[in-house]
């Protein structure tokens, strides 16, 4: 059985179709990643498969069970976690302060283990707003992974990084899913950074699939290289 599943996964705003029938499967230890052009509807199907927003049609499930109208917080407590495109760290608590609190909610007993691979040891007693962004971003990764999610949906976790930086992200984005078997969806705009980390990969545009499927097939399709790739491919 599939571990997390979007089923026809559809989302209107008004009279715009951000998504139309959108499938995807998350397995266990497995970095699927979703790409696109802006507007294409990334941050909607993460919004859709958090709980966040209700889809107007289509399924979410979750061990087969459908979970399409569970809330955030029920997902959370379920396995399923997500960080968001703009850095959510609380500006002025330190970031120990910070884990600990969503180490509570969750009944997470693996914080140790997320600082250590994060490297966030140093900072734990720091306020967010004054170490640096990079770091912060790092604290939002961790507060996703509190609590030993399955699922973890990452809305650009590197936005906003210097190239250095974002290939640190995505190598310990592509470690913890293997060393935790968690099931990651990755969403990014760092096209090569998104092919060098992910085990399949999905492309929309216009709120449609394009093509999904192992990189190497996806940076040869051709529709995909037209609408998107372009020249980069
Ligand atoms: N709250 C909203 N109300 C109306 N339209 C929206 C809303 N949020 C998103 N949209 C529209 O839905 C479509 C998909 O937007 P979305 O933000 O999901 O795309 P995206 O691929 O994440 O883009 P980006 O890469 O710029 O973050 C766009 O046409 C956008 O204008």
């Amino acid at each position: 059985m599939t571990l997390f599943e979007g089923s026809a996964v559809t989302v209107r705003y008004g009279a715009v179709q951000a998504l139309e029938n959108i499938d995807i499967r998350l397995d266990p230890g497995v970095v699927h990643g979703v790409i696109g052009p802006n507007g294409a509807g990334k941050s909607t199907f993460i919004d859709a498969l958090s709980g966040r927003k209700r889809p107007s049609a289509g399924k979410v499930l979750l061990d087969g069970e459908d979970i399409t109208a569970r809330p955030v917080g029920w997902r959370r407590l379920h396995g399923v976690s997500r960080s968001f495109q703009r850095t959510s760290v609380f500006a002025s608590m330190t970031v120990r302060d910070q884990l600990e609190m969503v180490a509570r909610r969750t009944g997470g007993k693996d914080l140790d283990d997320i600082v250590g691979a994060l490297g966030l040891g140093p900072f734990l007693d720091r306020v967010c707003n004054e170490i640096a962004y990079g770091t912060q971003r790092s604290v939002d990764l961790a507060l996703a992974l509190i609590g030993e999610p399955r699922v973890v949906l990452l809305d650009e976790p590197c936005a906003g990084l210097v190239a250095d930086e974002a290939a640190g992200m995505l190598g310990h984005i592509r470690a913890i899913c293997k060393d935790r078997d968690v099931a990651v969806l990755l969403v990014e705009h760092d096209v090569d950074g998104v092919f060098r980390t992910c085990d399949a990969i999905t492309v929309l545009n216009l709120g449609k699939v394009l093509t999904s499927g192992a990189p190497a097939d996806v940076r040869k399709d051709e529709e995909v290289v037209r609408a998107y790739l372009g020249s980069a491919a």
